[in-house]
């Protein structure tokens, strides 16, 4: 923006605006006029267009932020808007109201002009115009009505009005140039960003929109805990994405890649996510699929993703009845309120399994499996590029094999219990130690026990100001020997059960041998009784019949 200020005086550029509207409305009227009396005459036209570029000399282009039926932001829009953050700098240039949006830096604020203000811009000579303004939201079903947002919401408008002569100059390079610096302001500006589709209020209340905060998840590849081959290899994967636009263009695939992140609660699963957001510097969308009440819904926050942008769907398994979950959490409810007839303890199980169930029911959704494939792969994927889908769950065994077919999650990530490796890697970051004599317990331990990364972070973080690396290792040896004490008592309880259960089987198994035998013994009697008896009636019978013979 070449020196704002200095070309317009916002109050009489507003008066002699207002005047020249005046005058040209009665002119208007009157060329109309003229028009309607030689209707067919060409000359008559010529000649009234001619006027009205004489008492017009402004043309004026039109900036939407949602336009012809459109479901994102137009992209112009956004760059005009971050060109005239620029017309606004220090005291505002001149704009009597302005907008106020956090900056970068915390003590600044990103200034942009507001509603109905005018800032004026020169370039190469010629002056220009822009107003922002809005119109009243939209309830007429039309172009995007069904979209929502672009109509229900008010409609924002940037317009540039600038001189007749100026035409080809602010057309064929004026606005290019806005666009190009406009890009460039947003990308210096860029702030990475955590969405959400749980709005204010949340459930069904909110618009079913994006809303969103700014993201500053500190962890990285550097402090992840992992097998340190299969680290490099999910850095590598992610790089090879980053920068292969050209490839997943000549193989006719949408530039997108599908993880699936699966393991025990605990094991790293979220903070792989955010690290590799910060490894790519990519935005996240965060879907909470309880939250989306229909596919249509679940295409259309789709589709408002930018690219470069990693969308979570995070326990996946629990989110829809993809995998029968939700029917067996009924069964809990049901078998939790059967049982608590037997004690006080199960009553409070059957009361959070129903309050589960409440919570559940108030936001069913009615997404599919189909709408949720669809939305990975289908026709929607085909929308802009340079995105990152990723599945999350505790129990990949139960998840539809469709949905986590390669082609749609093409990488598979195991997050598992923390080895031993990844314990020295959490000791160098969370103690920066790394070597010490308890090393050698910790890992005998850890070869027993199944400890989550999460809960040995937990361990190797010191609680106080008298906490050094001596008592945070001393803590872990003793949490993995509760652990392991735990897990023996377990086993040895299992056993016993399995024993117990064996034993029983083999005495009713017995018993059932016994009285089968019995049985048999006692019906080979019968048996035995019965052909006797047969027989002995059979000898009287003959001799009956002998009688009547003679
Ligand atoms: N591999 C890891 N490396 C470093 N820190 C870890 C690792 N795994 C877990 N943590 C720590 O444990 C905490 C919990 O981990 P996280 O939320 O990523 O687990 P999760 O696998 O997503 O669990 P859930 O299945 O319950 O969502 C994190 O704050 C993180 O600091
Ligand atoms: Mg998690």
């Amino acid at each position: 923006m070449e020196s704002a200020s200095s070309l317009w005086s916002g109050v009489n550029s507003g008066i002699v605006l207002s005047l020249l509207a005046v005058v040209w409305t009665m002119l208007w009227q009157g060329i109309q006029g003229l028009q309607l009396q030689n209707l067919f005459s060409r000359h008559s036209r010529r000649l009234s267009r001619r006027l009205a570029a004489t008492l017009d000399p402004y043309l004026t282009v039109t900036i939407a932020e949602y336009d012809g039926g459109r479901m994102r932001p137009s992209d112009a829009y956004k760059e005009a808007q971050a060109y005239l953050q620029r017309a606004t700098r220090g005291a505002g240039g001149g704009v009597r109201h302005l907008k106020a949006e956090p900056d970068r830096d915390p003590d600044r604020l990103v200034l942009s002009m507001d509603d109905n203000e005018e800032v004026a811009d020169e370039f190469r000579g010629a002056a220009v115009w822009w107003i922002a303004y809005t119109s009243a939201p939209r309830d007429d079903g039309g172009p995007g009505y069904f979209w929502g947002r672009a109509s229900r919401a008010e409609r924002r408008f940037y317009r540039l009005a600038f001189l007749e002569r100026d035409r080809d100059l602010v057309l064929g390079e004026y606005l290019p140039h806005v666009r190009r610096q406009g890009r460039a302001v947003m990308v210096m500006n860029r702030q990475r960003k955590l969405f959400t589709n749980i709005s204010g209020g949340g459930g069904w209340d909110s618009d079913g929109s994006w809303s969103h905060v700014v993201f500053e998840h500190p962890k990285t590849f550097a402090t992840l805990a992992m097998d340190p081959a299969k680290k490099k290899e999910i850095m590598d994967d992610l790089d090879a994405f980053r920068g292969a636009k050209d490839y997943y263009a000549r193989v006719g695939k949408a530039w997108k890649r599908g993880y699936l992140l699966y393991g025990p609660p605990g094991t790293g699963k979220s903070t792989m996510i955010a690290a590799m957001a910060n490894h790519l510097d990519y935005d996240v969308y965060d879907i909470e699929l309880t939250s989306v009440r229909t596919n249509t819904d679940l295409r259309r926050l789709f589709i408002e993703t930018t690219s470069k942008s990693i969308i979570v769907i995070e326990d996946i398994d629990c989110s829809l009845d993809l995998t029968g979950k939700r029917k067996k959490k009924k069964k809990k409810a049901e078998d939790a309120d059967g049982a608590s007839k037997d004690g006080e303890k199960k009553d409070g199980a059957a009361a959070a399994a129903k309050a589960e169930e409440k919570v559940e029911e108030k936001s069913t959704s009615k997404v599919t499996l189909s709408g949720v494939l669809n939305f990975i792969d289908g026709l929607w994927s085909a929308c802009g590029g340079e995105r990152i889908i990723v599945f999350t769950t505790n129990h990949v065994e139960k998840l539809d094999p469709a949905l986590i077919r390669r082609g749609r999650m093409d990488k598979h990530i195991e997050m598992s219990y923390c080895c031993f490796e990844s314990f020295r890697f959490l000791a160098k970051v969370y103690l920066d130690v790394e070597a010490h004599e308890m090393f050698d317990d910790v890992a005998a331990l850890l070869r027993e026990v199944e400890m989550t990364p999460a809960d040995v972070a937990e361990n190797l973080t010191p609680k106080g100001p008298g906490e050094d690396a001596d008592t945070c290792l001393a803590a872990l040896v003793e949490a993995l020997q509760k652990a392991k004490e735990k897990a023996m008592a377990k086993k040895a309880k299992e056993e016993a059960a399995a024993a117990k259960k064996k034993a029983k089987r083999k005495a009713k198994e017995e018993a059932a041998k016994e009285t089968g035998g019995k049985a048999a013994e006692e019906a080979k009697e019968a048996g035995e009784k019965a052909v006797e008896e047969a027989a002995s009636e059979a000898d009287e019978d003959d001799e009956e019949e002998e009688d009547d013979d003679e």
